[in-house]
């Protein structure tokens, strides 16, 4: 089966000559959840920028679904940029339309969708997210919860094969975050999430991956990496107090 995602020996040095990332190889398969962990300044987001082209230049390589990432080819770009769905951390970097239904047409527009074909796209990632009731809202009017849904809605009308998110339970209330939990459980979808959060890494995804200063550190089963208190310190992880996973 052709993986969702295969990164080989990836090396970034931004401009400043600062090394981010120092060979890192990472196979992901269609439906796996995979958490990215590591501390600050590990890599995770200069890694997850390498996945649509937004970073290129370094050495190794970065494949969608087996097709190369090669910012050099445009159309082939623009079909990578569709098949992987990035949500960023912060929602207002991705909403930018007068209502909720206009920000989730936007991208499926741009491929070229119109009218029934693409009113479905906008209800069916509506309703994927449960903002159906939300879509003549202002963006701007909604809770931040709340736009961070309508943001994963955005990237689900592009019908991507792997869904990348940065941080999603950053700034959620504790019942915003399992409900968002429970919806991206419910997808079903290739899902690779950097996040701090290991309750929400041990409760959504089976696998999890340590990157530290720009290398993968480890690579197994969540609960496995989480139960290991040695690795965790090694890597400046660290668990809520009292929370003990059980393996
Ligand atoms: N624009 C930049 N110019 C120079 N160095 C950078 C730039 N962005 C990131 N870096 C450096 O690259 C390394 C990896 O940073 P990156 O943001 O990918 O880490 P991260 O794991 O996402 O961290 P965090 O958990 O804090 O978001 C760090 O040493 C960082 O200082």
């Amino acid at each position: 089966m052709t993986p969702s995602l295969r990164v080989a020996g990836l090396h970034y040095a931004y401009p400043d000559g600062s090394v981010a990332l120092d060979g890192v190889d990472l196979t992901v398969h269609p439906g796996e959840r995979v958490a990215l962990l590591g501390p600050n300044g590990a890599g995770k987001t200069t890694l997850v920028l390498h996945l649509n082209g937004i970073l290129h230049d370094g050495a190794g390589s970065v494949e969608i679904t087996g097709v190369r990432v090669d910012p050099a080819d445009r159309a082939r770009l623009a079909d990578i940029r569709r098949r992987v769905g990035l949500v960023f951390q912060d929602p207002d970097d991705q909403l930018f339309m007068p209502t909720v239904a206009e920000d989730v047409a936007f991208g499926p527009a741009n491929l070229g969708l119109r009218g029934p074909e693409l009113n479905q796209r906008v209800d069916e990632a509506l309703a994927a997210v449960g903002m159906s009731e939300f879509r003549d809202r202002a963006p701007h009017h909604l809770s931040f919860g709340q736009r961070r849904r309508v943001a994963v809605a955005t990237v689900l009308a592009m019908r991507p094969e792997i869904l990348v998110l940065d941080e999603p339970s950053s700034n959620l209330d504790p019942a915003s975050r399992r409900e968002l939990a429970e919806i991206l459980e419910s997808l079903p979808i290739t899902i690779l999430m950097v996040t701090h959060d290991l309750p929400y890494a041990l409760q959504l995804c089976p696998r999890a991956v340590i990157l530290d200063r720009g290398r993968i550190a480890a690579d197994g089963p969540t609960p496995d990496l989480l139960a290991d208190t040695d690795l965790l310190h090694r890597h400046r992880l660290e668990l809520p107090f009292g929370f003990a996973p059980t393996r």
